[in-house]
């Protein structure tokens, strides 16, 4: 299950983001910058404070990609589980030299490197990252607040599709993954979709601005949205298949939620003349969900028809697909796991291929899936 890293700045809001259900207790000084550090003596309070209840991650710093300095902030953090350090805007081959200067320290430090997807996030750093024994990899942002919250974050940085590589990249180098920057509700479940091993949170558990305090109600309700793995409507879902045998469908129970004739560019075709090139295809999806409450006006409680255009936008970015066939099915499980959809029918359609639009549709169950 996805976790939750909670950015604190010391022991208080330590024991707030722990009571609030925090998973990853993370040491942060929002005042000096995306990754500003607090002192060693702050850390080494804040890690008698939670008194090995939840692992403690600190940041290295807003720091140069100047090797002897990132390893001196880093060992001087050594005693937390996780420590933090930023890829920030520089050459490849400084930022290199800073991932080589840690990996004398990387069998005794865990180590997670920082990407920023405002800052040039240079992902071919993530094998070289795995060589040199970090530990994980992460996203953060380094706008935060004011004008550059205006332009949004993490999701108006990059697309599901290339967070949705990096993840995976991530993940089979044996890298923990990480996805973090100015992230509200509504991003949860559209990042759940990518099973990072955490999502991080800041400006969206404090009571106001990103430098505010955090407010416990506002950590419990984004751990309620993780635990839920993004499904809060589960519950009322009276019709929700548990056997192998579909329950008839109680169409008075259900909504509807759709994206339709979506038109991208992809790589598709079993031929070789459709190897190496791309071609339009158009998408049609039909999810049934459990009725929406009368009461719900809060994106983050309600099934949104992001994650069906994030679900189709990442699977266009995946890469060549043979076959239309297994990009309805891979389409209907991707949707089909969220809980609260029901039933889902996808239509794929190639539009090239002669005078006529063909392709395939297909209508499946939960229980088809995932019994
Ligand atoms: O590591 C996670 C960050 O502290 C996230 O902070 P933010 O949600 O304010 O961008």
């Amino acid at each position: 299950m996805t976790k939750l890293l909670a950015s604190v700045t010391g022991p208080a809001e330590a024991e707030i983001a722990l009571s609030g259900g925090a998973d990853i207790i993370d040491l942060k000084d929002p005042a000096e910058g995306a990754l500003g550090a607090v002192t060693p003596e702050i850390l080494a309070a804040t890690i008698d404070v939670v008194a090995g209840r939840r692992p403690v991650s600190a940041v290295a710093g807003d720091l140069p990609m100047q090797p002897d300095v990132v390893l001196g902030e880093v060992k001087a953090r050594r005693a937390a589980d996780f420590v933090k350090v930023g890829l920030f805007p520089a050459s490849r081959a400084e930022r290199l030299s800073v991932i080589s200067a840690l990996a004398e320290i990387a069998r005794e430090i865990r180590l997670v490197a920082v990407f920023f997807a405002d800052g040039d996030p240079d992902f071919t750093l993530l094998g070289p990252l795995a060589a040199a024994g970090f530990h994980g990899a992460m996203i953060d942002t380094i706008g935060k607040g004011g004008a550059s919250k205006a332009a949004g974050g993490l999701l108006a940085h990059l697309t599901i599709g290339a967070l949705a590589g990096f993840v995976r990249t991530a993940r089979d180098l044996g890298l923990m993954t990480g996805l973090a920057g100015s992230l509200e509700a509504p991003d949860i479940p559209r990042l759940l979709v990518l099973r990072p091993d955490y999502l991080g949170f800041r400006g969206a558990l404090t009571a106001g601005a990103r430098g505010d305090a955090l407010d416990e109600t506002k950590v419990r309700r984004i751990a309620g949205l993780l635990g839920a793995g993004g499904t809060p409507f589960e519950a009322q879902d009276p019709g929700a298949p548990t056997a192998a045998a579909p329950t008839p469908i109680d169409e008075a129970a259900r909504d509807r939620i759709f994206v339709r004739d979506l038109v991208l560019d992809m790589e598709i075709g079993a031929y070789g003349h459709e190897r190496g090139r791309r071609q339009k295809v158009r998408f049609s999806v039909d999810a049934r969900i459990a009725r929406i409450a009368t009461t719900a006006d809060d994106i983050a409680e309600v099934y949104s028809y992001d994650l069906i255009t994030d679900a189709i936008r990442a699977l266009v970015e995946a890469g060549h697909t043979d076959l239309v066939e297994t990009l309805a099915l891979d389409l209907a499980r991707t949707i089909l796991s969220d809980r609260r959809v029901f039933e889902v029918s996808v239509r794929v359609e190639k539009l090239e291929l002669g005078p006529a639009a063909v392709g395939i549709e297909i209508r499946r169950r939960r229980a088809d899936f995932f019994g």
